[in-house]
């Protein structure tokens, strides 16, 4: 098979990160946006060893589940992979993933059905634009698949219609002098429909620009300039200067207030961090006499919202002012019984001697450490609720988890990502 070739295929199943898989020859190639099913006029546009690359020229048989995008710049844009797909086909084919793994893993247990949202559709609650000038226009959008340049995009049929309004205003109002020193504009927003803004680069030229900001936009609480002059892909600088408001702004959980620093973690999805939250603490089966430990606790919203049903939490968080909005957020709830510290997780589970019921985990991407697994099972809580966005380093994790003795029961995967390749699940691990 070489470059360019030009091939008839017919797409044999479709991966969870939006390729269609075709056989040429016995070699697999993969197709982006090609369906289960459908029939299409490929050309190779990329040859490796043991796999290669085409790109739909023509559909030929096209499947019963494609649907038109909402966004016309779908295909170019990296973020949505399966916007041209039906919703219940993407929680399909996110279900059978997760099963995969597990079985080709040998983990035999029960892999439920993706929980999807009833509107899949302006859901993320935060989006990083990045910001690029050539030739002395400004480009504002998101980056390719697999690269640094950016599709230029008006608005986002993901993001919330707060965070599209105020993108386009500072998109159409941005002048190339201030742009040139930016790298993102990074936007959240809050069910309440208020929004944060941080200004992100190298020098702060944005005064006129945030004073038409406030000016134009009532619901508009915090604007912020973080340095960022790092040459890596990093996003977020050290330092900042408040430029309008307050450096954090509030979010909810379950009727729970939570103060949000702008460099703390929080779900992108309001709606299906309830749903996720709402399985974690069902799979726990709290009681009033539970201690638990809440690791990789954020600015504490897990830990604030089980706090009233078990006598004891104590979050661990290795990001300052995570640590310092968690323990605000427990006064401000007027929790008594929960208390933060800023530690590596792994580091404090190892000098922990607490009596432990229940242990949450909800790590980065990169999941836990072997050690770390092995001091949490050294703790012996009679249950561990895994809180993951990365099912690869999820069954990892379960099966160091299997080998001390902790089975996992159950595992309940939830579509925070929806229209994306991301997915969230919660697993219950027991002796
Ligand atoms: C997926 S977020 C979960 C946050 C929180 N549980 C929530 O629901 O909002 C992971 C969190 O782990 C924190 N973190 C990353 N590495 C850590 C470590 N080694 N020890 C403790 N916390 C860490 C991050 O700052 C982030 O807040």
């Amino acid at each position: 098979m070489r470059k360019n070739e030009i091939y008839e295929v017919l797409c044999l199943n479709v991966t969870n990160q939006g390729y269609g898989v075709v056989r040429i020859d016995g070699q697999v190639v993969f197709v982006p946006g090609l369906l289960k099913e459908e029939k299409a006029r490929i050309k190779i546009v990329k040859v490796l060893k043991k796999y290669a690359f085409g790109k739909i020229e023509e559909l030929q048989i096209v499947s019963k589940d494609r649907v038109e995008p909402k966004c016309p710049k779908a295909s170019q844009c990296g973020g949505c992979c399966f916007q041209h797909l039906a919703y219940t086909k993407q929680l399909d084919i996110k279900t059978e993933y997760v099963r995969q793994l597990f079985i080709r893993n040998h983990l035999d247990c029960t892999i439920k059905d993706t929980l999807g949202m009833q509107d899949p559709f302006y859901y993320r609650n935060k989006a990083q634009f990045p910001i690029q000038v050539i030739n002395d226009t400004v480009y504002m959008g998101f980056y390719r698949p697999h690269s640094n340049s950016i599709v230029d995009c008006d608005s986002c049929v993901i993001q919330s219609k707060e965070i599209n309004e105020v993108y386009q205003f500072i998109k159409a109002n941005m002048n190339v002098k201030s742009a040139k020193t930016l790298r993102h504009v990074l936007i959240r927003s809050n069910v309440q429909g208020q929004v944060q803004i941080v200004f992100i680069g190298k020098e702060n030229h944005v005064d006129a620009l945030v004073k038409k900001i406030t000016e134009s936009f009532k619901n508009v609480v915090s604007i912020l300039f973080n340095k960022n002059d790092r040459e890596d892909n990093v996003i977020l600088g050290d330092s900042y200067r408040v430029l309008y408001g307050l450096e954090s702004m509030h979010q909810t959980c379950m009727s729970q207030k939570i103060q949000l620093h702008f460099k703390s973690f929080f779900q992108v999805n309001s709606k299906q961090m309830e749903v996720l939250y709402l399985q974690a603490i069902h799979l726990a089966n709290l009681s009033k006499e539970d201690r638990v430990i809440d690791l990789y606790s954020g600015v504490g919203t897990i830990g604030c919202v089980i706090a009233p049903y078990v006598k004891k939490v104590t979050g661990v968080e290795i990001v300052p002012e995570a640590v310092e909005n968690a323990k605000k957020n427990a006064q401000l709830n007027q929790l008594s019984n929960i208390d933060f510290v800023c530690e590596d997780a792994s580091i404090f589970v190892q000098k922990y001697k607490e009596e432990t019921d229940v242990v949450f985990v909800d790590p980065p991407r990169k999941g836990l450490s072997e050690a770390g697994i092995c001091h949490i099972t050294g703790l012996h809580p009679k249950r561990v609720v895994y809180i993951s966005c990365n099912p690869n380093t999820l069954v990892r994790d379960v099966k160091l988890f299997e080998e001390t003795g902790y089975h996992c029961k159950v595992v309940q995967p939830v579509d925070m990502f929806c229209h994306t390749n991301g997915l969230e699940c919660v697993c219950l691990l027991e002796k």
